[in-house]
């Protein structure tokens, strides 16, 4: 199975708290193994370990990391880097190449990206040349270049479980 980690880059903690959760929920819902905060919000770390916990799997995020360390250990390692910003190569141009890879890091922004990663990355992909969120470009990039559908995904351990229905909602809670 392909080992797939984000990169966050640029968080900001007085305006960037929700969508930096929802990078992260999305990253751990699609398949992503972790997230790699590089920022201190130790805020955003207690509320996702916190989810993870009681909806089961083993992702993990881990504040404050040092973005330039981080993108070179990976590759040191033989992980290749995809930096995902809309002035990259359209990703479904991009699919096929990095679906050859078993390790992949993931970079997104919040604000200016510094022109070094674009540098670094092993690709510059764009989910379609248009501005729109990180959290879609995680979501879509996941599901695009997943070998199994990540929406299949089985979380070990997990306390709570939905019980899809037509309608209504139904939440089963093991002790
Ligand atoms: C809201 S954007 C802001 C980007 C920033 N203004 C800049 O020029 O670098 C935040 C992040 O969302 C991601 N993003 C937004 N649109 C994207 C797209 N079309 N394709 C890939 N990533 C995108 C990128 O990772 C970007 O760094």
């Amino acid at each position: 199975m392909k080992r797939i980690v984000i990169l966050r880059l640029g968080h900001r903690p007085e305006r960037d708290k929700r969508i930096t959760t929802h990078v992260a929920l999305t990253a751990r819902a699609f398949g992503a193994e972790g997230i790699l905060l590089a920022s201190n919000d130790p805020s955003i770390t207690r509320s996702v370990t916190q989810l993870c916990q009681r909806w089961g799997g083993e992702f993990y995020i881990r504040n404050d990391v040092k973005w330039k360390t981080e993108i070179k250990k990976w590759k040191s390692e033989g992980g290749k880097v995809c930096h995902l910003s809309m002035y990259g190569i359209n990703l479904p141009d991009a699919v096929p190449s990095i679906r050859e890879y078993e390790k992949l890091m993931i970079v997104v922004g919040a604000e200016k990206v510094p022109f070094e990663v674009y540098e670094l990355a092993d690709w510059n992909v764009a989910v379609g040349n248009q501005p729109h969120s990180e959290v879609a470009a995680v979501a879509v990039t996941l599901d695009r270049i997943a070998e199994d559908e990540p929406l299949k995904n089985e979380f070990k351990d997990a306390q709570l479980h939905v019980v899809p229905m037509d309608r209504g909602k139904k939440v089963i809670e093991k002790s």
